[in-house]
């Protein structure tokens, strides 16, 4: 099993709070890797050290690109993570641009091809034939994504109008329109009732197991957790306090007590099963 992101002694501190603490953690490519944890243990402050919107106290991050060699996330601006780095992340609460049609944000997720085809305006403003291919393309790959993710009935509608559930796989399909090759979920299984969960298992699924897609799924619904990741990792105050299989962590008692609390660790097990 292969390394694709190597998380070494990460630390970020917020004047006298510590978010991250001495964090070490190997992301394998190809499977789905969970982060779970009480609220404020640093789940997504992880994802912002990841993504380049926060700089890191201390520690490393390395990305072993599969053809660009070693990257150094930590010292990437957030534009190049997602750029040359080819590292996405979806958000806690859903940014798509309501008024803009589901087919026009996947489009705009796509600036960073665009402008460079356009030679920052000039090829652009001209159509010039190297534009017009670069527009083509992003507008095959939003195409592509939509119909894989079953979508594409909704490429014409405004994002804003359509159901939650919709939105938040119209989120994970303009990351996808980035060519990953690691991506970061952030909660996306907020808000969804048991039958959008369940369709977003079969996805994160399916990402992974065909399209072959490193994922990072920070997420509290244990029944999309427990049941697609090949491994997770607990954090709770910033610290790694357990890893391994679903089976393992979910009956693992620093895991139950961080969840629950020393007094009802009984009732506990119930708050992480699947
Ligand atoms: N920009 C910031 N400035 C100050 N404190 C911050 C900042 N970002 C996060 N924190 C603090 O860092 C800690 C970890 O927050 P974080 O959002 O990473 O937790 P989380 O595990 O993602 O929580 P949740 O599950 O509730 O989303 C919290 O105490 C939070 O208040």
């Amino acid at each position: 099993m292969s390394t694709l992101l190597s998380v070494r002694e990460l630390t970020m501190r917020f004047g006298g709070l510590t978010a991250i603490d001495q964090l070490s953690l190997e992301v394998p490519a190809n499977k789905i890797t969970g982060i779970i944890g009480p609220n404020g243990a640093g789940k997504t402050t992880l994802f912002n050290c990841l993504t380049g919107f926060y700089k890191p106290t201390t520690g490393t991050l390395r990305l072993n690109h599969p053809s660009r060699g070693e990257i150094r996330l930590e010292s990437l601006p957030s534009h190049r993570v997602a750029r040359d780095a080819q590292v996405v992340r979806t958000f806690q609460n859903i940014r798509l641009f309501p008024k803009m049609t589901v087919l026009e944000n996947l489009i705009v997720a796509q600036h960073n091809v665009l402008q460079r085809a356009s030679k920052f305006s000039i090829a652009g403003i001209f159509a010039l034939p190297g534009y017009r291919k670069a527009e083509g393309e992003a507008m095959a790959r939003a195409e592509t994504w939509l119909r894989r993710l079953k979508l594409e009935q909704f490429a014409d509608h405004a994002a804003g109008d359509l159901p939650y559930g919709i939105q938040r796989r119209i989120e994970i399909a303009r990351a996808l329109c980035v060519n990953p090759v690691l991506l970061c979920l952030d909660e996306p299984a907020a808000g969804l009732n048991p039958r959008e969960s369940a369709e977003l298992n079969e996805l994160l699924l399916y990402l992974s197991g065909e399209m072959g897609i490193a994922i990072l799924l920070i997420e509290h619904d244990m029944s999309v957790v427990m049941n697609v990741s090949d491994h997770i990792c607990v954090i709770n105050y910033g610290r790694k306090i357990a890893e391994g299989s679903p089976e393992k962590v979910q009956n693992d008692p620093h895991v139950i007590k961080a969840y629950l609390g020393e007094d009802d660790e009984d009732e506990a097990s119930g708050g992480i099963a699947a």
